[in-house]
């Protein structure tokens, strides 16, 4: 072959590994910007999403008094954990049960402001085991607090219920080889209302919401719908255990929580950081007052 024939086969060659190498280049800086985008500022620009940019929402100012009405086997401790750890980090006062009321405010009673520690009232937080009672509640917190509890899909709730409280519910310890099915095949020979810790076995969430457990749907629905009525109107934020993340996206909207270590570091935009895609609570509501100290 002809020397030129020969130069000019190795520039073609040449020519196409540059061009080679610029298309990889160029796939690997515009994957590089597609991935790191999500943090950048431009980045809505040059993807417009179907969602307005979130730093046009002026900030809304978050709560720093909760009382969080923590249910029985829903999560509830993880929360009272963030929560406890919230009032730690701003220097804020948690209430505590009187010693007379145990770790709990002496669940199963009715709530009572006089179960609260002296020295801890009034306090900004309040997240330990009680029976609601609205009016109690707002004689004991400041004004502007936030309500907020948890609730979780009912059987598993149960399941989590009878194997915790096997030995301190009368009806549960009644069942044969502390066996579920047992119970579930007929719960009415085992269950007595008004036994010490009987609500562990029939509608333990209604009984914490301070509803009547013993009030049937089947026999009385409109007292059920009632009862619901009453939560939406004083909680702010019904977190659901199944929806444990969503649930604390919410949380972090509605109180000053701190921005979590892990969020920051990975800069995961939908968790601590951002404000959440969907609102379910109702964060305009008037806040309830403060009544007369006993
Ligand atoms: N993050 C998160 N998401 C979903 N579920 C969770 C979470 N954290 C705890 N759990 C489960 O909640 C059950 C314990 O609930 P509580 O902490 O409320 O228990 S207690 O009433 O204070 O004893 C207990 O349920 P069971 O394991 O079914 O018994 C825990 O496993």
């Amino acid at each position: 072959m002809p020397p030129i024939l020969q130069r000019l086969q190795q520039a073609t060659k040449m020519m196409s590994r540059r061009k080679v190498l610029l298309l990889v280049l160029g796939c690997s800086t515009v994957s590089l910007l597609i991935h790191q985008g999500a943090q950048l500022s431009w980045y809505p620009k040059l993807f417009p999403l179907s969602c307005p940019p979130l730093r046009d929402t002026p900030p809304r100012p978050k709560h720093m008094t909760v009382a969080f009405l923590k249910t029985h086997k829903t999560a509830g401790t993880t929360v009272q954990n963030i929560l406890f750890r919230f009032a730690e980090r701003h220097n804020l006062t948690v209430a505590l049960p009187h010693p007379s009321c145990e770790h709990q405010f002496c669940y199963p009673r009715n709530f009572s402001a006089h179960f609260v520690h002296p020295a801890t009232r009034p306090p900004h937080v309040l997240a330990s085991h009680l029976r609601f009672d609205r009016a109690e509640l707002q004689r004991l917190m400041p004004p502007g607090t936030v309500y907020v509890t948890i609730l979780r899909e009912p059987a598993a709730m149960f399941e989590s219920l009878f194997s915790y409280y096997n030995q301190y519910c009368p009806a549960f310890r009644r069942v044969p080889n502390a066996s579920l099915e047992a119970f579930l095949r007929a719960p009415e020979a085992y269950y007595r209302a008004g036994e010490h810790f009987a609500m562990f076995a029939h509608n333990t969430l209604a009984y914490d919401l301070g509803g009547d457990n013993e009030r049937s749907p089947r026999d009385d629905a409109a007292y059920l719908a009632g009862l619901i009525r009453q939560v939406e109107e004083v909680f702010s934020l019904v977190m659901i255990a199944e929806y444990f993340d969503e649930s604390l996206v919410l949380l972090r909207w509605l109180v000053m929580l701190a921005r979590g270590p892990r969020a920051v570091q990975t800069g995961y935009p939908a968790f601590f950081g951002a404000e959440p895609l969907i609102c379910v609570f109702q964060a305009d509501k008037p806040m309830p007052q403060r009544g007369p100290e006993t």
